[in-house]
């Protein structure tokens, strides 16, 4: 943990109701708010957020359809064919976000906005036809355009929490990279080890998520002290992380602290995260009012695509055998 963490050892995750955020009367208070939870846990739920509950309902039918698509559809949809978009299907153990440590029970679809040209984590949606799945490419589209119209309010609290103006990272973010996710966690039976879990412990590599998780449970965020806490669902809300960007441009104020999920349910569990991080070119320093000349930065600065291609590699197997043919070949 950096010095300057004001992080605590908390034993519940915070809920802010950000109607006064999302209707712009009262920014100024929802931010300070914002702010402080940003400082002692980098986790909030947010309630009373405008996203249409009706979207969200007909984003986790089109997610669990998509998972109960035959296996040679997602095989068709594989990340490893979007090449350096990296979009698409990921298989059980095709991530593994604590590669050390613990091999990924979740299954993924990513995707983003769809552009014709591809760069790194920009270019095509790999998606499944209309007719295998219909309606699946319009909820996913209409429910990114909701996620992307939230992070920017999100974003703006984060300005005025650290005494910046609202709009501070809006020159950052004018074609910022985003990754909407869809997973499920198959529930684990029998003896649950760190070894294999549904998502190992990590910090988000972004600037800010937004995530839905239905009722079923699992995320554990961890304290100060190194205790599991639970992020249990919570009917209407949406779970707020900040990620590694915020703490490095906070010379970390704000914490991107870690979370895993574990499913012991018995029944699968789906989750819908958002990730915003910065435009690819976009230089991550930290803002002038974090700026500490007794404790400096030890990473910053560095481009925001760099920094996301490079922790992609570690967690993706399938770049590392790219890697391993580059180097073999040269
Ligand atoms: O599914 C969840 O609740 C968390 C997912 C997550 O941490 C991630 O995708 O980065
Ligand atoms: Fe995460």
């Amino acid at each position: 943990m950096s010095i300057a963490s004001k992080q605590i050892a908390f034993s519940e995750i915070p809920v802010i109701d950000i109607e006064n955020l999302v209707n712009g009367t009262d920014a100024e208070g929802v931010s300070r708010k914002v702010g402080k939870v940003c400082e002692e846990v980098g986790f909030f739920y947010v309630k009373n957020h405008g996203v249409p509950q009706e979207l969200i309902d007909r984003v986790y039918k089109a997610t669990k359809e998509f998972f109960e698509l035959p296996q040679e559809i997602k095989d068709r949809l594989h990340v490893a064919k979007s090449g350096p978009t990296l979009r698409g299907y990921i298989p059980p153990y095709g991530e593994n976000a604590d590669p050390k440590k613990t091999r990924d029970l979740k299954e993924v679809f990513d995707y983003g906005v769809h552009e014709e040209k591809v760069s790194p984590f920009f270019g095509p949606n790999p998606m499944p036809t209309e007719e295998e799945l219909p309606g699946f490419k319009e909820a996913c589209e209409e429910y990114h355009d909701a996620m992307m119209a939230l992070a920017r309010k999100l974003v703006s609290a984060f300005a005025i929490s650290l005494d910046l103006p609202a709009d501070y990272f809006e020159k950052m973010q004018q074609h910022p990279i985003t990754i909407q996710r869809l997973l499920h966690y198959p529930s684990q039976q029998g003896e649950v080890t760190e070894a294999e879990i549904g998502i190992g412990a990590h910090t988000d590599y972004g600037f800010l998520t937004i995530l839905s998780q239905d009722a079923v449970g699992g995320l554990q965020v961890r304290n100060s002290e190194g205790e599991w806490i639970s992020a249990p669902p919570i009917e209407g809300a949406f779970v707020i992380n900040i990620g590694d960007l915020v703490q490095t441009m906070t010379n970390g104020r704000y914490s991107s602290t870690l979370h895993r999920v574990i499913n012991t349910s018995g029944v699968a569990r789906y989750s819908i995260p958002f990730f915003i991080d910065l435009d690819y070119t976009a230089v991550v320093d930290v803002v002038p009012t974090c700026k500490d000349e007794n404790n400096l930065s030890e990473t910053a600065p560095f481009t925001c695509g760099e920094y996301k291609y490079g922790r992609f590699v570690d967690v993706y197997p399938h770049l590392q055998e790219t890697d391993k043919e580059l180097t073999s070949a040269s």
